[in-house]
């Protein structure tokens, strides 16, 4: 049998639950005569009330009744005492000769409980192994399937840079959520940056490793192993949304997990979760959901990550604790990223490092997709140096296809939005 035993707990507890249980237990259960001195003597006694405490209960129980007066201990005292002390009141009940209820509640909680404890946990393996399974692979290219690349093995760690730290202090991904100068956790985080730069990478791993379980320690104080959950969405998944709970059983279960959609409501709003939404410039019109979210009319104790490109979140920007801009690669994380994606690929490292030294391409190896699709000419022709124009072809399919619609990009508008993303 499962006892309360943490204030977190028993917050999730009183919330759901409370009302429900209390009152039926008090109507059953309760020997009103001699609950009233002696139970809250004892509560008193044992620390779990202060004087002034009684003194509110017992106005209560002249003014109203008693049921009101335990009503009022139970949902407004006993949550906000401490881990301790929903345990102490058990041992309060018991001593004040009302042991029949403390087993009641005993038994019930524990069927609350493991039921609820039970839901949870298949939710948060099944979006584990969702994850594991789907984001290891990097796709620098969505519409080549077989381009594919494992994210562990070329991942680049990056640094963030706090937008609104004049002196520009970076952060790693292993810090993104520890508190900033206002000590507070932060609950709503935006990472911009140019395309190509690496925030769909950043939220892919953030999503992966939390599917791994556990950092084992390694990370930050508050790392992404520290959330309950995590869900991650593309912000197009929010169209036509009325919730994030629908949003998540639209795109991140499988249509025969069964889960109802206020079951999958408790459980985010009882958690400790991280909504992790990609790419707020590609689906921001009419995307009334994920403007709730990020203004904190729903979910707002929860924290959200969003990514974007520049100057699309201007009229909501206060809305956001953090601001981070992710920049380009420096020369030592263009090192590492030929390193690991000539190691990831069996091959010597030699010929992508000389690339990087090559004068007609090296301002565009900052941008990790350039560099990335670099790499892959490169491996492809060892023999010949690779050119701009190659180049060009490469970044002008990849721009015709992420448009959709445009077919008749002129070199110099490649040559304009390449300039744009090595920034
Ligand atoms: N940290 C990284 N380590 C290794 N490769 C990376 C990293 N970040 C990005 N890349 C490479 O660059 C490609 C593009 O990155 P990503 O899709 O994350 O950019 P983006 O900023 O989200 O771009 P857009 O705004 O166009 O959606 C990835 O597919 C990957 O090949």
């Amino acid at each position: 049998m499962k006892i309360i035993n943490n204030s977190y707990d028993l917050y999730e507890w009183r919330q759901k639950y409370f009302a429900r249980v209390f009152c039926r237990s008090l109507q059953a259960n309760f020997s009103a005569k001699t609950v009233d001195f002696r139970l809250f003597a004892n509560l008193t006694e044992s620390g779990v009330i202060t004087d002034e405490h009684l003194q509110k209960l017992q106005n209560i129980m002249r003014n109203e009744t008693m049921a009101a007066a335990v009503l009022h201990f139970l949902t407004e005292l006993l949550p906000k005492r401490g881990s301790k002390a929903f345990n102490l009141f058990l041992e309060a009940l018991c001593e004040s000769q009302q042991e029949h209820v403390a087993d009641h509640l005993k038994m019930w909680l524990g069927d609350v409980c493991s039921e609820d404890a039970g839901t949870f946990k298949s939710l948060r393996a099944e979006l584990q192994s969702h994850y594991e399974r789907r984001l290891a692979s990097i796709r620098p290219m969505p519409w080549l399937q077989s381009i594919c690349l494992n994210l562990t093995d070329v991942f680049v760690e990056r640094q963030l840079k706090l937008k609104t730290n004049h002196k520009g202090d970076g952060k790693t991904m292993k810090d993104l959520f520890t508190p900033q100068e206002t000590k507070a956790i932060p609950r709503r985080l935006l990472i911009e940056g140019n395309p190509g730069i690496g925030k769909s990478t950043i939220c892919q791993t953030l999503a992966h490793e939390w599917g791994k379980q556990s950092c084992g320690g390694h990370c930050g104080t508050v790392c992404v192993h520290s959330f309950d959950l995590v869900l991650y969405f593309h912000a197009g998944d929010f169209i036509d949304e009325e919730s994030v709970a629908h949003a998540v059983q639209k795109h991140l279960l499988p249509s025969d997990y069964s889960i109802t959609t206020s079951e999958l409501q408790g459980v985010i709003k009882a958690k400790n979760v991280l909504i992790i939404v990609d790419a707020f410039d590609e689906a921001n019109a009419g995307n009334r959901t994920l403007d709730r979210l990020i203004q904190g009319d729903i979910l707002r104790h929860k924290t959200l990550l969003i990514t974007s490109r520049f100057n699309f979140l201007q009229n909501k920007l206060s809305f956001f604790d953090s601001k981070f801009k992710v920049q380009g690669y420096d020369e030592e994380e263009q090192l590492q990223h030929v390193k690991r994606y000539a190691k990831h690929k069996n091959i010597a490292s030699a010929p992508f490092e000389s690339m990087l030294k090559d004068k007609s391409i090296r301002d565009l190896c900052s941008n990790p997709l350039n560099l990335t699709l670099l790499c892959l000419l490169r491996e492809e022709d060892t023999q010949l140096r690779i050119t701009r124009t190659a180049l060009y072809t490469s970044i002008h399919r990849i721009i015709r296809r992420k448009a959709g619609e445009r077919m008749d990009l002129t070199e110099a508008e490649v040559e304009e939005s390449l300039h744009c993303s090595c920034t």
